[in-house]
Protein backbone atom coordinates (compact mmCIF):
# COMPACT_ATOMS: atom_id res chain seq x y z
CA UNK A 1 0.00 0.00 0.00
CA UNK A 2 3.67 2.25 1.12
CA UNK A 3 4.45 1.64 -2.40
CA UNK A 4 1.29 2.40 -3.91
CA UNK A 5 0.71 5.61 -2.52
CA UNK A 6 4.75 6.43 -3.41
CA UNK A 7 4.01 6.16 -6.95
CA UNK A 8 0.60 8.24 -6.75
CA UNK A 9 2.34 10.96 -5.10
CA UNK A 10 5.24 10.80 -7.69
CA UNK A 11 2.74 10.48 -10.21
CA UNK A 12 1.19 14.08 -9.06
CA UNK A 13 4.34 15.64 -8.86
CA UNK A 14 5.33 15.01 -5.06
CA UNK A 15 8.64 12.92 -4.19
CA UNK A 16 8.33 12.76 -0.38
CA UNK A 17 11.36 12.63 1.43
CA UNK A 18 9.68 10.61 3.96
CA UNK A 19 6.71 8.65 3.55
CA UNK A 20 4.83 7.03 6.58
CA UNK A 21 1.33 5.55 7.08
CA UNK A 22 -0.26 5.07 10.24
CA UNK A 23 -2.89 1.99 10.28
CA UNK A 24 -4.03 2.40 13.79
CA UNK A 25 -3.08 4.82 16.51
CA UNK A 26 -0.03 3.00 17.85
CA UNK A 27 1.76 1.64 15.10
CA UNK A 28 2.36 1.94 11.34
CA UNK A 29 4.81 1.89 8.36
CA UNK A 30 7.26 3.94 6.59
CA UNK A 31 9.81 4.38 3.67
CA UNK A 32 12.71 6.18 3.39
CA UNK A 33 15.37 4.15 1.62
CA UNK A 34 14.19 1.33 2.46
CA UNK A 35 10.88 0.76 4.73
CA UNK A 36 10.62 0.62 8.22
CA UNK A 37 7.80 -0.86 10.91
CA UNK A 38 7.39 1.44 13.97
CA UNK A 39 4.85 0.23 16.93
CA UNK A 40 4.25 2.64 20.34
CA UNK A 41 3.87 1.18 23.72
CA UNK A 42 3.23 2.79 27.26
CA UNK A 43 4.28 2.36 30.64
CA UNK A 44 3.53 3.37 33.64
CA UNK A 45 6.44 3.88 36.09
CA UNK A 46 8.18 5.92 39.37
CA UNK A 47 11.54 7.06 38.64
CA UNK A 48 14.13 9.80 41.16
CA UNK A 49 17.18 11.23 39.41
CA UNK A 50 19.79 11.26 42.36
CA UNK A 51 22.56 13.34 40.96
CA UNK A 52 20.50 16.04 40.06
CA UNK A 53 21.60 19.72 41.97
CA UNK A 54 19.64 20.15 45.48
CA UNK A 55 16.10 21.19 45.15
CA UNK A 56 15.89 20.19 41.65
CA UNK A 57 12.14 18.35 41.67
CA UNK A 58 13.72 15.70 39.33
CA UNK A 59 15.59 14.34 42.95
CA UNK A 60 12.35 14.03 44.54
CA UNK A 61 10.24 10.22 43.79
CA UNK A 62 8.01 11.05 41.62
CA UNK A 63 6.35 9.25 38.35
CA UNK A 64 5.47 9.23 34.38
CA UNK A 65 3.26 7.79 31.98
CA UNK A 66 5.71 6.96 29.53
CA UNK A 67 5.67 6.46 26.19
CA UNK A 68 8.31 4.33 24.26
CA UNK A 69 8.25 4.41 20.11
CA UNK A 70 10.31 1.22 18.64
CA UNK A 71 11.08 1.46 14.89
CA UNK A 72 12.98 -1.32 13.20
CA UNK A 73 13.30 -2.32 9.44
CA UNK A 74 11.16 -4.63 7.76
CA UNK A 75 7.28 -3.67 7.50
CA UNK A 76 6.65 -5.90 10.76
CA UNK A 77 4.52 -4.19 14.21
CA UNK A 78 3.92 -7.30 15.29
CA UNK A 79 7.42 -8.33 15.86
CA UNK A 80 7.80 -5.25 17.72
CA UNK A 81 4.99 -6.28 20.00
CA UNK A 82 6.68 -9.43 20.72
CA UNK A 83 10.03 -8.10 21.23
CA UNK A 84 8.25 -5.24 23.11
CA UNK A 85 6.47 -7.62 25.58
CA UNK A 86 8.54 -8.87 28.38
CA UNK A 87 10.50 -5.28 29.16
CA UNK A 88 6.42 -3.82 29.23
CA UNK A 89 5.68 -6.42 31.77
CA UNK A 90 8.61 -5.38 33.91
CA UNK A 91 8.15 -1.29 33.41
CA UNK A 92 4.39 -1.34 33.97
CA UNK A 93 3.95 -0.21 37.45
CA UNK A 94 7.21 -0.58 38.65
CA UNK A 95 9.99 1.92 40.31
CA UNK A 96 12.80 2.35 37.59
CA UNK A 97 15.53 3.08 40.18
CA UNK A 98 15.24 -0.72 40.23
CA UNK A 99 16.52 -1.24 37.11
CA UNK A 100 18.64 1.69 36.51
CA UNK A 101 21.16 3.82 38.88
CA UNK A 102 20.43 6.98 37.42
CA UNK A 103 16.84 6.44 35.02
CA UNK A 104 16.61 9.93 32.86
CA UNK A 105 15.11 9.91 29.37
CA UNK A 106 18.78 9.01 27.83
CA UNK A 107 19.98 6.51 29.97
CA UNK A 108 16.35 4.40 29.71
CA UNK A 109 16.42 4.87 26.10
CA UNK A 110 20.33 3.35 26.24
CA UNK A 111 18.85 0.50 28.63
CA UNK A 112 15.73 -0.26 26.22
CA UNK A 113 18.43 -0.62 23.30
CA UNK A 114 20.40 -2.88 25.07
CA UNK A 115 17.59 -4.94 25.96
CA UNK A 116 15.50 -5.07 22.76
CA UNK A 117 18.69 -5.14 20.17
CA UNK A 118 19.41 -8.85 20.55
CA UNK A 119 15.81 -9.45 19.66
CA UNK A 120 15.30 -7.14 17.23
CA UNK A 121 18.05 -6.89 15.49
CA UNK A 122 16.61 -4.60 12.81
CA UNK A 123 15.79 -1.48 15.54
CA UNK A 124 16.71 1.78 13.52
CA UNK A 125 16.04 4.30 16.72
CA UNK A 126 13.57 4.14 19.47
CA UNK A 127 11.77 7.41 21.43
CA UNK A 128 11.27 7.31 25.40
CA UNK A 129 8.55 10.43 25.68
CA UNK A 130 8.98 11.02 29.55
CA UNK A 131 5.86 13.18 29.27
CA UNK A 132 3.84 14.93 26.48
CA UNK A 133 6.30 17.72 26.25
CA UNK A 134 9.31 16.42 26.50
CA UNK A 135 11.13 13.21 24.92
CA UNK A 136 14.27 11.89 24.03
CA UNK A 137 15.14 9.88 21.01
CA UNK A 138 18.07 7.28 20.72
CA UNK A 139 19.65 5.02 17.54
CA UNK A 140 22.65 3.31 19.36
CA UNK A 141 25.18 5.73 19.44
CA UNK A 142 23.52 9.33 19.69
CA UNK A 143 20.82 11.15 21.54
CA UNK A 144 18.56 13.85 20.95
CA UNK A 145 16.17 14.80 23.03
CA UNK A 146 12.78 17.66 22.28
CA UNK A 147 10.96 20.00 24.60
CA UNK A 148 7.34 20.99 23.32
CA UNK A 149 6.13 24.53 23.22
CA UNK A 150 2.90 26.22 22.21
CA UNK A 151 2.29 29.80 21.71
CA UNK A 152 -1.34 30.94 19.92
CA UNK A 153 -1.19 33.48 17.56
CA UNK A 154 -2.61 35.66 14.17
CA UNK A 155 -1.10 35.42 10.88
CA UNK A 156 -2.38 36.17 7.51
CA UNK A 157 -0.08 34.11 4.15
CA UNK A 158 0.77 36.63 1.84
CA UNK A 159 0.91 34.96 -1.26
CA UNK A 160 -1.60 31.95 -0.79
CA UNK A 161 -4.62 32.79 -3.39
CA UNK A 162 -6.99 30.46 -1.02
CA UNK A 163 -8.48 31.18 2.70
CA UNK A 164 -4.91 31.66 4.42
CA UNK A 165 -4.50 35.32 2.99
CA UNK A 166 -7.51 36.09 5.14
CA UNK A 167 -6.66 37.20 8.72
CA UNK A 168 -7.08 33.98 10.93
CA UNK A 169 -5.22 32.00 13.60
CA UNK A 170 -3.39 29.38 15.41
CA UNK A 171 -2.66 27.47 18.37
CA UNK A 172 1.00 26.60 17.18
CA UNK A 173 2.82 23.86 18.57
CA UNK A 174 6.70 23.81 18.22
CA UNK A 175 9.10 20.70 19.02
CA UNK A 176 12.40 21.82 19.85
CA UNK A 177 14.98 19.15 19.17
CA UNK A 178 18.72 19.17 20.79
CA UNK A 179 21.28 17.32 20.38
CA UNK A 180 24.53 16.92 22.52
CA UNK A 181 27.12 14.27 24.37
CA UNK A 182 25.70 12.52 27.50
CA UNK A 183 26.97 14.55 30.71
CA UNK A 184 28.61 12.26 32.38
CA UNK A 185 27.26 12.71 36.05
CA UNK A 186 23.76 13.99 35.18
CA UNK A 187 23.51 11.25 32.51
CA UNK A 188 21.69 13.45 29.63
CA UNK A 189 22.17 16.07 27.30
CA UNK A 190 20.75 18.97 28.41
CA UNK A 191 17.94 19.27 31.42
CA UNK A 192 14.52 19.45 29.54
CA UNK A 193 13.97 22.64 31.75
CA UNK A 194 17.00 24.11 30.02
CA UNK A 195 16.02 24.08 26.75
CA UNK A 196 12.36 25.50 27.62
CA UNK A 197 13.87 28.31 29.39
CA UNK A 198 16.45 29.24 26.55
CA UNK A 199 13.67 29.18 24.15
CA UNK A 200 11.14 31.30 26.34
CA UNK A 201 12.04 34.71 24.79
CA UNK A 202 11.81 33.18 21.37
CA UNK A 203 8.14 31.72 22.27
CA UNK A 204 7.56 34.86 24.36
CA UNK A 205 8.23 37.38 21.12
CA UNK A 206 5.19 35.19 19.17
CA UNK A 207 2.74 34.38 21.66
CA UNK A 208 -0.40 36.86 21.44
CA UNK A 209 1.18 38.21 18.40
CA UNK A 210 0.23 38.77 14.63
CA UNK A 211 3.02 36.89 12.81
CA UNK A 212 3.30 38.53 9.43
CA UNK A 213 3.88 42.13 11.17
CA UNK A 214 7.04 40.53 13.07
CA UNK A 215 10.08 41.67 11.42
CA UNK A 216 11.55 38.58 9.12
CA UNK A 217 7.40 36.92 9.05
CA UNK A 218 5.77 39.27 6.64
CA UNK A 219 5.08 35.96 4.76
CA UNK A 220 3.12 34.82 7.16
CA UNK A 221 2.97 31.37 6.55
CA UNK A 222 3.78 28.06 8.49
CA UNK A 223 7.54 27.48 6.80
CA UNK A 224 8.88 31.04 7.38
CA UNK A 225 8.01 30.66 10.99
CA UNK A 226 9.69 27.55 11.48
CA UNK A 227 12.76 28.65 9.88
CA UNK A 228 12.45 32.03 11.98
CA UNK A 229 12.06 30.18 15.04
CA UNK A 230 15.26 27.59 14.41
CA UNK A 231 17.49 31.18 13.75
CA UNK A 232 16.10 32.48 16.39
CA UNK A 233 16.72 29.84 18.78
CA UNK A 234 20.27 28.52 17.50
CA UNK A 235 21.55 32.53 19.03
CA UNK A 236 20.26 31.01 22.51
CA UNK A 237 20.82 26.98 21.89
CA UNK A 238 24.03 26.01 20.47
CA UNK A 239 23.17 22.72 20.88
CA UNK A 240 19.81 23.11 18.63
CA UNK A 241 18.89 20.81 16.11
CA UNK A 242 16.14 21.13 14.29
CA UNK A 243 12.10 23.05 15.27
CA UNK A 244 9.32 21.29 14.19
CA UNK A 245 6.15 23.67 13.69
CA UNK A 246 2.55 22.66 13.46
CA UNK A 247 0.05 25.10 12.89
CA UNK A 248 -2.53 22.12 13.27
CA UNK A 249 -2.34 18.10 13.83
CA UNK A 250 -0.89 17.14 10.33
CA UNK A 251 0.02 20.24 9.10
CA UNK A 252 3.64 21.90 9.57
CA UNK A 253 7.02 22.57 8.50
CA UNK A 254 11.04 21.38 9.95
CA UNK A 255 13.70 23.91 10.23
CA UNK A 256 17.32 23.45 10.19
CA UNK A 257 18.99 26.14 11.30
CA UNK A 258 21.32 27.77 8.59
N1 LIG B 1 17.48 15.69 29.36
C1 LIG B 1 16.70 15.39 30.41
N2 LIG B 1 16.21 16.36 31.19
C2 LIG B 1 15.38 16.05 32.20
C3 LIG B 1 15.03 14.71 32.47
C4 LIG B 1 15.59 13.70 31.64
O1 LIG B 1 15.33 12.49 31.81
N3 LIG B 1 16.40 14.07 30.63
N4 LIG B 1 14.13 14.43 33.45
C5 LIG B 1 13.56 15.37 34.15
C6 LIG B 1 12.46 15.04 35.15
O2 LIG B 1 12.28 13.66 35.28
C7 LIG B 1 11.08 15.74 34.88
O3 LIG B 1 10.04 15.09 35.63
C8 LIG B 1 10.61 15.80 33.45
O4 LIG B 1 11.06 17.00 32.93
P1 LIG B 1 10.20 18.20 32.31
O5 LIG B 1 9.86 17.93 30.89
O6 LIG B 1 10.96 19.47 32.58
O7 LIG B 1 8.87 18.15 33.17
P2 LIG B 1 7.65 19.14 33.34
O8 LIG B 1 6.41 18.35 33.10
O9 LIG B 1 7.75 19.83 34.64
O10 LIG B 1 7.82 20.21 32.19
P3 LIG B 1 6.90 21.38 31.66
O11 LIG B 1 6.71 21.13 30.19
O12 LIG B 1 7.69 22.59 31.89
O13 LIG B 1 5.59 21.41 32.40
C9 LIG B 1 13.98 16.79 34.03
N5 LIG B 1 14.87 17.03 32.97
Amino acid sequence: MLDELGRRLEAAGVVPHRLALRSAPDRGVGREGGAWAWRAFRFEAAHRLPYVPEGHPCGRMHGHGYLVVLEAAGGDPEALGEAWAPLGQALDRACLNDFLDNPTSELIAVWLWEQLRPRCPGLIRLHVHETEHSGCTYDGAQHTIWKAQRFEAATCVADADDTRARLHGHGYRLRVHVTAPLDRVLGWTLDYGDVKAAFAPVREALDHQRLDTIAGLESGDVASLAAWAARAARQRLPELLRVDCYERDGVGAIAWPE
